[in-house]
């Protein structure tokens, strides 16, 4: 589907050529050349357009994709064929399903190193990260495989030998809406449970259409009956389209808090059920007793994945006084030796922000940091690589700041890029105060040794999602999601197949009625 000069169809192409053609596959040298919608299971141009819409590569500035937004028709089509699809996947056992959804995670362990290139073409974050990506999202798509082979009800025992039972059931056709700085991630998080029983029209951002696509074409390559997961591109009017369609049971949303209150009004209207996973500004309360080198690394991992693009980011770093200026020198010290540059290099660990826009954004938030009193200890600029065809990419270096107040902008607001502000803290019921005192609550994480205090601090914390001396690693086990403004309803963990069913209770009665008549 996508053409490098003088490589025709990808994808094929690569199955029966790689491992070859992937190691060969370089920035600066993609462009996509066929329709990015899927439905039906098959690429298509959409029916009818809703403006048209850019796609570039991070590392270059390139344009590497001009695509036409979804229309009303088109968006009527994508679910009326997902409709189509929820008829026959209904009717097929959970272990049937289970199958098709295992061998789509196969599938996409095979093509990891293709998936995790093409990521880093339109995200821009390094392939060592991607590939990390790739794996949890294969690894989700195992665990609902699982999960839709044993979804079941309960028997309850009730007076007089009758009894009730409960049905587990699907809820039909489910949207998903998609941010850009896991795209192909949030699109298996999204679709594996979907899948387990409904069928899925997914939108993307316009800004990383690519991969979806290829998750598309594995599950129809598994078996799923075409139809059951589409793509729909655009940008707010085609995601309108998709909520406000009455055929859509259940709209599942990842981005902004703005763009998650209009998701939920319109969802509203249709009583539909919705997940909203939302932005953050998480806190990580690093203790004296904590094991430094792990308090370290474990901040760098809060603030630095995909460029500090990562919503449950522990960007307000609260570290006790006794420790402060000797972990602060080690954070500096590592931060400055991230390797910054070529995302499809081995050795990259970062690469560029996403587009322009968003740069100057995340340099603007800098610039306002000291303007306010902070201090910049690294970073906070432009980068220029040194290779020439980079000199138009969108990157900088990661930032660390000190003498932050907790009123600063940097401290307040979500960045969404490299920058990390370090907050100083005296005792335990301080920082819990200051931790908590912020709208959104989707992350936060705890350094100590003491176990105790550990689990008491997170029984506090107003976060949805808490790690104990580790940071942003996210087993597909666990569910994942916020509090607050941050968003309700969860991605991944056995939970997530309540938010994409429904259940149904049946009454049996053993006797005669009792009529009250
Ligand atoms: N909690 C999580 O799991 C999670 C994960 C990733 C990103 N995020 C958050 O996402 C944000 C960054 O992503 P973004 O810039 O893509 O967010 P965004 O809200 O701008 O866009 C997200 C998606 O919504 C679509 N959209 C925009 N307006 C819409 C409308 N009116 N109706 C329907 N759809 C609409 C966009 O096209 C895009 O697909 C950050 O705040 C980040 O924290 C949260
Ligand atoms: C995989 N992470 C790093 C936990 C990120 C989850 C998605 C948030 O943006």
């Amino acid at each position: 589907m996508f053409l490098r000069a003088g490589l025709a169809a990808l994808s094929p192409l690569l199955r029966s050529l790689r491992p070859s053609p992937v190691a060969a596959m370089s920035t600066g040298t993609f462009v996509v050349s066929q329709p990015l919608n899927y439905r039906g299971g098959a690429r298509v141009e959409p029916a009818d357009a809703s403006g048209t819409e850019k796609a570039f590569e991070p590392a270059t500035g390139r344009v590497i994709a001009t695509f036409t937004c979804s229309g009303e028709k088109e968006v009527n089509l994508a679910v009326q064929n997902a409709k189509a699809a929820f008829k026959i996947w209904s009717q097929k056992s959970g272990m049937e399903r289970c199958r098709i959804l295992l061998e789509a995670a196969r599938i996409i362990r095979e093509r990891e190193d293709e998936i995790a290139t093409m990521e880093c073409i339109n995200n821009g974050k390094s392939i060592f990260e991607a590939r990390l990506d790739i794996d949890i999202s294969w690894q989700c798509l195992e665990y609902y495989a699982g999960l839709a082979a044993s979804m079941a009800g309960e028997h309850i025992q009730l007076p007089g030998g009758s009894f009730g039972y409960t049905r587990r059931e699907p809820l039909g056709v489910c949207v998903g809406i998609g941010a850009w700085n896991y795209p192909f991630q949030i699109a298996s998080w999204k679709s594996a449970p979907a899948l387990a029983c409904n069928a899925m029209v997914f939108k993307p951002s316009p800004f990383t259409p690519v991969s979806a696509l290829l998750l598309a074409e594995i599950y129809s390559e598994a078996g799923v009956p075409p139809g059951l997961f589409n793509v729909v591109q655009g940008g707010a009017a085609t995601g309108q389209f998709l909520c406000q369609h009455p055929d859509v049971a259940k709209v599942s949303f990842t981005g902004s808090v703005p763009t998650g209150m209009k998701i939920m009004e319109m969802s509203a209207k249709g009583i539909k059920p919705v997940t909203l996973e939302l932005g953050g500004k998480s806190p990580l309360i690093i203790f004296s007793d904590c094991d430094m080198n792990n308090a370290v690394k474990g901040a760098l991992m809060a603030n630095f994945l995909t460029q500090g693009q990562v919503c449950c980011n522990g960007t307000r770093v609260f570290v006790q006084k006794e420790i402060l200026d000797k972990f602060t020198e080690e954070v500096v010290k590592q931060t400055q030796r991230i390797k910054i540059g070529d995302p499809l290099l081995e050795d990259t660990r970062m690469g560029p922000l996403i587009n322009r826009p968003h740069l100057e954004r995340v340099l603007g938030f800098v610039k306002v940091a000291k303007e306010q009193g902070a201090k910049v200890l690294c970073g906070g600029d432009i980068y220029v690589p040194e290779d020439p065809k980079l000199k138009d990419g969108y990157y900088m270096r990661p930032c660390v700041l000190t003498n932050c107040r907790d009123d600063m902008t940097c401290v307040k607001e979500e960045i969404f890029g490299p920058v990390m502000s370090i907050l100083s803290f005296d005792t335990e019921a301080e920082v819990l105060e200051r931790a908590n005192d912020t709208t959104f609550g989707l992350a936060a994480g705890v350094f100590t040794r003491d176990i105790q205090r550990a689990h008491r601090v997170v029984a506090e914390l107003q976060a949805g999602t808490c790690f104990i001396n580790n940071y942003n690693v996210s087993p597909v086990e666990l569910p994942f999601g916020g509090y607050k403004k941050s968003g309700f309803g969860r991605e991944n963990g056995r939970v997530t197949i309540e938010y994409y069913s429904q259940l149904k209770t049946v009454c049996v009665e053993m006797g005669d009625v009792e009529s009250a008549f």
